[in-house]
């Protein structure tokens, strides 16, 4: 669950850095009357996601983009306070078990596509996200194979 206050300079503070999940999926709740202040990150611009009533928001998670090796994309957001009303967010993780081993699933990979994360166990890269900043998709490197520059 997340709060955040009123604040008088909402120009100058976030209420949460910008990330992506750990989960394969995430199931948001914004609270009614809520005003807006979660934002997603689309074409290098942050677009608000309007809370619409008795509806919920639904992220992909950094699971979820590395079982499909890439195809379905951990989606980038932030949360930014108001002015004059107070915000409550309700999220949902939906992730596998922390000794689950988990990598990009065979039929998103073959000799034209190649593997772009490696296997791990889903603990361990909890233990990375929590033990990390929040800092955009940085936390992805973790599972990232690196490619060799060959120049
Ligand atoms: O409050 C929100 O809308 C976003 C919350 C969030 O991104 C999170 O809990 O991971
Ligand atoms: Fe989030």
């Amino acid at each position: 669950m997340n709060y955040y206050p009123p604040c008088s300079r909402p120009d100058l503070v976030l209420g949460l850095s910008p990330h992506s999940d750990g989960s394969a999926l995430t199931v948001l709740q914004q609270a009614k009357g809520s005003p807006v202040g979660l934002q997603i990150l689309k074409n290098s611009t942050w677009v608000p996601v309007q809370p619409i009533p008795n509806a919920l928001v639904i992220n992909i998670g950094d699971t979820l983009e590395v079982l499909t090796n890439g195809k379905y994309r951990s989606v980038e957001h932030r949360a930014v306070a108001h002015e004059e009303q107070d915000r409550l967010s309700i999220a949902t993780f939906y992730a596998p078990s922390y000794e689950v081993a988990l990598g990009p699933m065979q039929e998103f990979f073959d000799e034209n596509h190649p593997c772009k994360y490696r296997r791990y166990n889903h603990g361990e890269y909890s233990k990375h996200y929590v033990t990390n900043k929040l800092q955009g998709k940085k936390t992805l490197d973790f599972a990232k194979i690196q490619v060799e520059n060959t120049n």
